[in-house]
């Protein structure tokens, strides 16, 4: 072989090995590319086709209509504040898409009431009626607070599955606007000691008082508060705040959003924690000075409501006192005021 032409085959050699190197590299990477595609979207393939399965047997198909982004369910009533919490109307929610969303989460609801001195006689209708309304379906724990610990326990509840009755104890008073003032502080002890542990929500409730319409989950929320039924319509300088700046309740003239009805409020616990704190040492505060705000526990509730606002509001749906022909707006009256005899029944 002469020797240019060993030259001009190194050189193809030369060539060709550049080709081949090029070829490898490129393809090399490639495979490494593929090979690690193919490892990830196998392994999320298994999963989630695991997973797939493991919900369609928790979550039922549901089938329900399409919410139009250009067609708000109702337009004669505010269904959202300024703070973008939900108020809550009926036909402004779809309660199967709710109920698949809570069930999943398993949640406990507890219902917290007062029974005392001459209010027990209010207890029989509002647990009967509470069976039948008050978050059926779900686990659901009565707290009846009572000085009548040993009339309580005579009563007879027949409860549904997953819902149980307890009974606490607390002391006795002389004046009714003290066992108003002292559910707050009550609250707060109960919520610390045993609430905490046992339920995700917490409602408290008047009870003088029945249900008479479904109260479901779509109440419930991190913090909630019902717009009183008798001030729905009314101007802010009108509503009935603790008008007295020496008072904590004190609300000046130009503020506030609604008024709120202390017959119906709940939340989380840690949520309803604060707010009783925040109550119960505003009324220590006052009654340092003698002061008692104007409607006594409600007004320091409306002050917190203010400050530290809700985020879910529950329409006058949620308590209502007045005859029911009175409001077109209102197409469904889930928890009733009774009507009672105030001389006879608080003392
Ligand atoms: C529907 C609504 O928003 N009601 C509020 C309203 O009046 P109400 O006239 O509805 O107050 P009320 O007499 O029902 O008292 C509030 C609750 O305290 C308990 N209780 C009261 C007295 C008594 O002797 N024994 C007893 O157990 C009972 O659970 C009762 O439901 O204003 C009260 C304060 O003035 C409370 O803020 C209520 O929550
Ligand atoms: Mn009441």
């Amino acid at each position: 072989m002469s020797y240019k032409h060993a030259k001009a085959t190194c050189k193809v050699l030369f060539f060709l090995l550049v080709v081949i190197s090029a070829l490898f590299i490129i393809n090399g990477f490639k495979i490494t590319e593929w090979h690690h595609v193919n490892f990830i979207s196998s392994k999320t393939e298994r999963s989630s086709s695991l997973d797939l399965l493991e919900e369609a047997k928790l979550l039922p198909r549901i089938t329900y209509e399409q919410p139009q982004a250009l067609k708000p369910p109702r337009t004669d009533v505010l269904t959202m504040t300024t703070w973008f919490a939900p108020i809550v109307w009926d036909g402004t929610y779809n309660i199967d898409v709710l109920n698949a969303q809570f069930q999943q989460r398993g949640v406990r609801i507890g219902l917290a009431t007062f029974a005392i001195k001459k209010y027990v006689v209010f207890l029989q209708q509002f647990i009967e009626t509470a069976e039948k309304f008050f978050m059926v379906g779900y686990n659901v724990n009565y707290y009846v607070i009572t000085d009548r610990v040993e009339e309580v326990h005579q009563y007879n509840f027949t409860l549904g599955k997953g819902r149980h009755l307890t009974i606490l104890k607390s002391p006795t008073y002389k004046r009714w606007q003290d066992i108003c003032f002292s559910r707050m502080e009550i609250i707060r002890n109960y919520t610390r000691e045993l609430f905490t542990n046992e339920v995700d929500y917490l409602a408290v409730a008047d009870i003088d008082m029945k249900f008479s319409d479904d109260v479901g989950v779509e109440s419930l929320g991190d913090l909630f508060g019902t717009i009183h039924p008798g001030y729905y319509e009314t101007q802010r300088q009108h509503f009935t705040y603790e008008r007295r700046p020496a008072s904590k309740a004190y609300i000046p003239k130009d503020e506030g959003d609604f008024y709120y009805a202390a017959g119906y409020f709940g939340g989380t616990t840690e949520e309803i924690f604060k707010l009783t704190n925040y109550c119960t040492n505003g009324i220590m505060a006052d009654k340092e000075k003698n002061i008692e705000a104007v409607w006594h526990e409600e007004s320091h509730l409306n002050r917190y409501f203010l400050y530290y606002k809700p985020t879910k509001l529950l329409s006058p749906e949620y308590v209502w006192n007045r005859p029911i022909e009175e409001s077109r707006l209102i197409r469904r009256y889930r928890f009733i005021c009774l009507p009672k005899n105030y001389q006879e029944i608080r003392y």
